[in-house]
């Protein structure tokens, strides 16, 4: 292996509108809109408005002013090359094909300076990229999480064996060079698939995960949790969701498909009485975490499906005010639908990172007597098709009998007809 650190550089600037233009487009599968920006905004704003403006017409989308380097989660993978130099880059999207660049336009900076830098120490200290075919070598990808608001960041080593060369020098060297790097994770993926982790986590540096900011609240992201990639829209998104919901102190809340519960925590923070449910057993370690650095004890977190757990509160005659719901790309299930529709929520609020799904699930919703009164779009991901949308649903009221006085809070009143939402 040579120790030239050779930078293989894709972007570049257009004259013509000076905006960032990167030459893996198409090949790497990364972005999906190669347009300007605000080309990007209306081809969003366009499909959001056809396809989910029969529930409600969304809102203006919610835009970023400096729409480069926002992710704050950078995988990189790392091989030797027909010069016998180390090369890092991306895999292409959906394939084992890796896409040789240093300098992608939606990643993090300081991500971007570590990765060079592990290439120069990888020769240093004879570590090897693994090769899929042959079983050999040590490095299998990196993984680097940065906070913006804390100055956090979390380097991740995944290696195919437990054993690391060096490591202390390893550390040393490599912290000397980026003081910024507060934690360093070793993962041990003994797994043939590219880009996962392994079960164990070795601590070589620092406490082992960082904590970022948002909306007010404080939030632990360890090396397996899920967290939004785009700190500035997430904390856009999220205080959409959060007020618009008008929370009040003691309503009863769900945050379902909550992560490591940064919705049910801003939540919380109104002072509502909420429970977060979650799959992932990890996300649901850091979000108790999460509540207590908060220091919250009005929320609670659930191991489960998310369906699973609607149905028991609903088979227990539980009731609830409002529900938000997070789910991934596929969005959530008709038995989470129809427990919602026997817990009868007063609001729904849906953040949704599929609009295909969210369209399916609006109707679903729909078909339960909720309608939809708020649709804001965001854009998260700029360059890609992606578009997180959050819509808030209340309930329809229904009149049994015209005159009647409503039984409790809410219900049984007559839904006015024929109204319409403005942008
Ligand atoms: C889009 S993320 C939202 C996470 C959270 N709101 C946040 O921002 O951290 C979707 C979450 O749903 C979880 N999930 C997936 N399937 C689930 C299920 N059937 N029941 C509960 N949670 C699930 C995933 O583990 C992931 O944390």
């Amino acid at each position: 292996m040579k120790r030239v650190n050779v930078m293989n550089k894709h972007t570049t600037i257009d004259k013509s509108t000076g905006e960032k233009k990167c030459s893996c487009f198409k090949r790497c599968g990364g972005c999906q809109l190669d347009k300007v920006y605000a080309q990007q905004i209306e081809w969003k704003q366009a499909k959001a408005d056809r396809m989910l403006s029969r529930f409600c017409r969304p809102q203006q989308i919610i835009t970023m002013d400096d729409p480069y380097n926002y992710r704050n989660k950078v995988q990189t993978v790392y091989k030797v090359n027909s010069s016998k130099r180390i090369v890092s880059g991306v895999y292409q999207s959906s394939t084992h094909s890796m896409i040789i660049t240093d300098d992608c336009f939606l990643e993090d900076i300081r991500a971007q300076q570590i990765v060079a830098t592990l290439k120069e120490l990888m020769v240093d200290f004879r570590i090897l990229p693994y090769n899929e075919e042959s079983g050999q070598g040590l490095l299998k990808h990196t993984l680097i999480r940065t906070s913006q608001t804390t100055g956090e960041v979390m380097l991740v080593l995944v290696t195919a064996t437990p054993i690391f060369p060096a490591k202390k020098n390893f550390v040393k060297a490599i912290t000397e060079k980026h003081p910024y790097i507060t934690t360093i994770v070793q993962n041990v993926n003994k797994g043939r698939v590219p880009l996962t982790l392994g079960d164990r986590d070795i601590i070589m540096y620092g406490k082992g995960y960082i904590t970022d900011e948002m909306c007010g609240c404080k939030f632990r992201i360890s090396p397996h949790s899920f967290y939004q990639v785009n700190p500035e829209q997430t904390e856009k998104l999220y205080s959409k969701a959060v007020s618009c919901a008008e929370l009040k102190k003691g309503d009863k809340v769900i945050d379902a498909y909550c992560g490591t519960g940064t919705i049910g925590l801003i939540a919380a923070k109104s002072g509502a009485d909420v429970a977060g449910v979650e799959l992932n057993a990890e996300a649901v370690k850091d979000a108790v975490s999460n509540a207590k650095l908060n220091k919250l004890d009005n929320i609670r977190f659930y191991n489960e499906d998310a369906g699973e757990f609607m149905t028991k509160l609903a088979q227990a005659g539980e009731s609830c005010d409002t529900v938000f719901l997070d789910p991934p790309r596929a969005g959530t299930t008709e038995e989470f639908v129809e427990a919602l529709g026997k817990l009868r929520p007063e609001k729904i609020v849906y953040v949704s990172c599929k609009i295909e799904t969210l369209e399916r699930d609006l109707k679903l919703l729909a078909k339960i007597g909720y309608k939809a009164q708020l649709i804001q779009p965001v854009d998260m991901f700029p360059h890609t098709t992606g578009i997180e949308n959050v819509v808030l649903l209340k309930r329809k009221m229904i009149s049994l009998t015209p005159n009647r006085t409503p039984d409790k809070k809410g219900d049984k009143k007559i839904e006015p007809k024929g109204k319409t939402s403005h942008r």
